[in-house]
C-alpha cells in the first residue's frame, strides 16, 4: 500500500518506533525532537490566538509534559506570562531537561490548578499525557482536565488530547476537549474516529523535520476528497449500470425511496426498485425516473433481477417472510451488492456465504449483531471490529459512525475524516447504500466504491450542514451537494 504521508495513519506503537528510529538511526537527539515539537505547537498557538499573553501549562510526568515545558520556555522568551501546573516531580530524561529549561527561562511552577484558577489565562496548554496514556486519568490529572474543560478557556492539546486513546479514538473519562491539537511526527489513527471529533478540535500535523518513513506501512489511510472523471461523450444509459434497490416493507417505503434516489443522484444509468405494491404510486409520483416494480412474492422478482447489474438490499426490508424471501433471492444471484440494514440483520441471524463483490454497510449496532457481540465492544476498538467483520464475511465493510472506517478482508483500512452529527438522522444510511451501489454499477471495485461513496456521502453532509446547520438536516438534503461533489475535478 502506498499512501502519501499526510494521509498515512499509524498506531501509537508505530509512531513511537518512528521516534526511536530517528533517535537511534539518524542520530536526532530526543531532546531536539522535543524542541521541534514545542516550536511547532507554539507556532500554532500564536497563529490561532495572536492576542494571547498568559498561558497555563498542564504538565504530565512524561515527554508530553516535556513538550509543554519547552513550549513554556519559548513563550517566556517571547514575553508571555506562563504558569506550569505539574502533576509530579518524577520527570526523568528529556522531560526533566525540559522542566529545567523552563525554570531557567524564569518559569514558575504551581502545584495545583485550583491555585492558578483564580488567575485569568488566555490559553491552556495540555501536556498531561500523549501516546503514553495507559489508563483513565485519575486524581489530580482528572481534576485538572475537568477544570480546564469547564474553564471556558481554549485548550491547545499537545500530540493527543489527554485522555484520548491514540489507537482507538476512545475518550477515557475525563478527556480534554481541545480547541486545537498539534500532533507530532505522524497522524495517530485514533485522532480520526470514535470520540476524537469531540476532543481534538482543529488538527495540525508537524513531522518535526523527519523524513517520510518507508517502513513499516501505515496501519490505515485517510480517504481522499475526489469525484469521478468526466464521462465519455459517447455514453448511453446502458454504459452506467443498472441498480436494483430491494426493500421497503409495509410502513418503510421512504427508506427504499431514499436509497434508490441516491443511486440516481450518484450517477447510475438506470435504477429499478423492487418493493411492496403499496409504495409504487408514491414512488412513481415522487421520482418518475425510477422504475418501480411491485414484488409481493419471490416469483415476481426473477425477471427484474435479470435486468440488474448491481443490487442495493436492506433499506426498509424488514425481517418478516417478505424480507427474508428477497434476501434469499439476493444471496442466490451472483450480482455485486451493497448489503445494509435488515439484510445485515438477516445475515447475522443466518450466516451464509455472500456473492463476490459485496459491500456491507453496518452501523455499530448491526456490526455487533454480525460479530455476536455488543455495541460497546465494537466502539471500544472500531479498527479491530471493521477488520474482523471484513475477514469473517469476506467482503468490503464500511463501519459507519463518527469517523467511518472501510476495510478489506486482507486488512486494509481507510478512515473518513468528514461528516457531522447532523447526519445522525434517519435515512442517511439508506442514502449511503444507494450511492455505493451506483458507484459499483459504474464499474468501481467494491473497495473504490465504498471509499468514494463513504467520502462523498460525508462531504455532501458537511456541505448541506454548512448551508443550514446540523440540526434538522435531512437525508435528502445531501442529493444536490452529492451531485456537485461527484462531478468535481477528480484530483
Ligand atoms: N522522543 C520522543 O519520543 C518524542 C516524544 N514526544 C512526546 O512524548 C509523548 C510520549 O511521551 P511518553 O512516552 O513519556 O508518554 P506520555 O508523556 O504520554 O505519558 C507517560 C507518563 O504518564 C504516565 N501515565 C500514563 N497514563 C496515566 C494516567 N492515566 N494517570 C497518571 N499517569 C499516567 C505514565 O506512567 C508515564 O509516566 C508524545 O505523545 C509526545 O508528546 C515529542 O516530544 C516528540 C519526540
Ligand atoms: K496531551
Amino acid at each position: 500500500m502506498s499512501v502519501p504521508m499526510s494521509r498515512a495513519l499509524y498506531t501509537a506503537a508505530q509512531v513511537r518506533a518512528q521516534d526511536r528510529h530517528a533517535i537511534e538511526q539518524w542520530g536526532v537527539p530526543g531532546f531536539t525532537l522535543m524542541q521541534r515539537a514545542a516550536h511547532a505547537a507554539f507556532g500554532v498557538l500564536r497563529t490561532r490566538w495572536p492576542q494571547a499573553r498568559r498561558l497555563l501549562l498542564l504538565c504530565g510526568p512524561g515527554n508530553n509534559g516535556g513538550d509543554a515545558f519547552l513550549l513554556g520556555a519559548l513563550a517566556l522568551q517571547a514575553g508571555f506570562e506562563v504558569r506550569a501546573a505539574t502533576l509530579s516531580d518524577t520527570a526523568q530524561g528529556d522531560a526533566l531537561l525540559a522542566r529545567r529549561a523552563f525554570e531557567d527561562a524564569g518559569g514558575v511552577r504551581a502545584g495545583a490548578v485550583e491555585a492558578c484558577s483564580r488567575e485569568r489565562f488566555d490559553v491552556i496548554v495540555d501536556g498531561l499525557f500523549g501516546t503514553g496514556l495507559s489508563r483513565a486519568p485519575e486524581g489530580a490529572a482528572a481534576q485538572w482536565i475537568a477544570w480546564a474543560n469547564a474553564s471556558g478557556r481554549p485548550i491547545l492539546a499537545l500530540d493527543v488530547p489527554s485522555g484520548l486513546d491514540a489507537d482507538t479514538g476512545v475518550a477515557r473519562d475525563p478527556c480534554v476537549r481541545a480547541a486545537a491539537t498539534v500532533t507530532f511526527v505522524a497522524h495517530k489513527r485514533g485522532l480520526f474516529t470514535a470520540d476524537a471529533g469531540d476532543c481534538c478540535g482543529a488538527l495540525h500535523l508537524d513531522r518535526l523535520e523527519l523524513p517520510e518513513p518507508t517502513s513499516p506501512p501505515p496501519d490505515a489511510e485517510l480517504l481522499r476528497a475526489h469525484g469521478l472523471p468526466p464521462r465519455r461523450r459517447n455514453s448511453h444509459k446502458g454504459s452506467n449500470g443498472h441498480v436494483l434497490a430491494l426493500g421497503g416493507d409495509a410502513g418503510t417505503g421512504g427508506a427504499i425511496r431514499l436509497c434508490s434516489e441516491a443511486a440516481l443522484r450518484a450517477g447510475a444509468g438506470l435504477v429499478s426498485v423492487a418493493t411492496r405494491a403499496a409504495h409504487i404510486g408514491a414512488l412513481n409520483a415522487a421520482r418518475p425516473e425510477l422504475m418501480a416494480h411491485a414484488v409481493e412474492q419471490q416469483a415476481d422478482l426473477a425477471p427484474i433481477l435479470r435486468q440488474a447489474s448491481v443490487l442495493a438490499i436492506g433499506p426498509g426490508l424488514g425481517q418478516g417472510d417478505w424480507g427474508r424471501a428477497l434476501w434469499q433471492a439476493a444471496l442466490d444471484c451472483d450480482l455485486p451488492q451493497v448489503v445494509d440494514a435488515d439484510a445485515l440483520n438477516l445475515l447475522a441471524a443466518h450466516p451464509a456465504p455472500l456473492p463476490a463483490r459485496c459491500v456491507l454497510t453496518p452501523h455499530p449496532g448491526e456490526a455487533a449483531r454480525l460479530l455476536q457481540t455488543d455495541t460497546a465492544t465494537i466502539q471500544a476498538d472500531r479498527f479491530a471490529a471493521v477488520r474482523e467483520l471484513a475477514a469473517r464475511y469476506r467482503a468490503v465493510v464500511a463501519l459507519k459512525g463518527s469517523g467511518s472506517l472501510i476495510a478489506t478482508p486482507e486488512g486494509r483500512v481507510a478512515v473518513c475524516p468528514w461528516g457531522n452529527p447532523g447526519m445522525a438522522a434517519g435515512g442517511m444510511g439508506d442514502v449511503l447504500t444507494g450511492i455505493i451501489a451506483a458507484l459499483l454499477a459504474q464499474g468501481l471495485s467494491p473497495w473504490d466504491a465504498a471509499c468514494l461513496g463513504v467520502g462523498l456521502h460525508a462531504r455532501a453532509g458537511d456541505h448541506a450542514a454548512a448551508a443550514g446547520g446540523e440540526r434538522g438536516l435531512l437525508a435528502s438534503d445531501l442529493f444536490l451537494p452529492l451531485r456537485e461533489l461527484l462531478n468535481a475535478d477528480p484530483n
